[in-house]
């Protein structure tokens, strides 16, 4: 418990959210916590990690679990992902689930609905993307998806504009259990910053390189030194599966890995709050996809 706070008197608990691959989750975790502690894309899958968002409303701290998009997992990657959200749900005191109500009812969101019937927690359903539909469709979707699985709230949000965002943050610290705060009140997430800083430069690998590549790639934090003069010296290394890809990756004469580090380095030196330098390397690993020490890097179960 933090100090000096009465027990009695707080609530706390945890949130996961669970949703097809781009229905904002991390969008919608960063706006109700006010702080980007979950990277962003426009690419499907970025989430691969339970990074965990902590916001605070009123008495209550809510604890978010950014759970990774759940598709039908074909690679072992992708199946370590998916059991690994399915887990963050069964775990959690309240389940979201998010859909994109542009895309509506669609297989994906169908499949989902079918499995969130087995897990017993309470249940909530979060349609995100308002900005995008006419309210007459919005409707017709949140009484069809309550005909399928009982819900005991729907809100209707926008993650992007903040729209809805803190009626939602509001009623889900209500419906927290009472206890003692988990986390100090000036923690916003409890990925150890390492993590924090790989999920970046991967992040910006996303933005610069396109296609397969990204989901070719894994980046890892290797050290992570504080200097006498308060920087900090980190270093990563960007995991490919082929020679061709580290080409792709360092770009002619370096310029595109030159690229890649000048804007992690930028947004790692906010997280950190410090000056950063920050050095890359790129390996290839054949088969780091199929390796357990790459899996438990990323906070995940090496399915066999
Ligand atoms: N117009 C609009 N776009 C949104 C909204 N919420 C999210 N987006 C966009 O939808 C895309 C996907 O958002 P993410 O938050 O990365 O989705 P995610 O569900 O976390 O995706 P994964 O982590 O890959 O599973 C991004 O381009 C967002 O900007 C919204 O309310 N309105």
């Amino acid at each position: 418990m933090v100090e000096g706070q009465e027990a009695a008197a707080t609530r706390c608990g945890f949130v996961a959210l669970i949703g097809a691959p781009n229905a904002g989750k991390s969008t919608l975790i960063n706006s109700l916590v006010g702080s980007k502690v979950s990277i962003v894309s426009h690419k499907v899958q970025t989430t691969r990690t339970q990074v965990r968002g902590i916001a605070i409303d009123g008495d209550a701290q809510i604890v978010f679990v950014d759970t990774p998009g759940i598709f039908s997992p074909k690679r072992r990657l992708d199946r370590a992902m998916v059991t690994s959200a399915w887990g963050g749900a069964g775990d959690a005191d309240i389940v979201g689930l998010l859909i994109d109500s542009r895309r509506g009812l669609d297989e994906e969101a169908e499949a989902i609905v079918r499995k969130l019937a087995d897990v017993r927690r309470a249940r909530i359903l979060i349609l995100n993307k308002i900005d995008l539909i006419e309210r007459g469709k919005l409707l017709a979707l949140a009484s069809d998806l309550n005909a399928r699985l009982p819900f005991e709230s729907t809100f209707m949000i926008s993650a992007l504009t903040g729209d809805g965002v803190t009626d939602l943050r509001r009623d889900l610290a209500a419906r927290m259990p009472p206890g003692p705060w988990l986390y100090p009140e000036d923690q916003i997430s409890d990925a150890p910053l390492r993590m924090l800083a790989a999920e970046i430069t991967r992040e910006k690998i996303y933005e610069r390189l396109h296609e397969e590549l990204p989901y070719r790639s894994t980046v890892e934090t290797d050290s992570w030194q504080q200097r006498p003069d308060g920087s900090v010296r980190i270093e990563q290394t960007i995991f490919v599966e082929r020679d061709s890809q580290r080409k792709i990756v360092l770009g002619k004469d370096g310029q595109t890995i030159k690229a890649i580090g000048q804007s992690a380095r930028r947004e790692i030196a906010e997280i950190a709050e410090t000056r950063v330098h920050l050095f890359l390397f790129v390996k290839v690993r054949g088969n780091w996809s199929d390796d357990p020490a790459r899996y438990r890097e990323m906070g995940l179960d090496f399915p066999g």
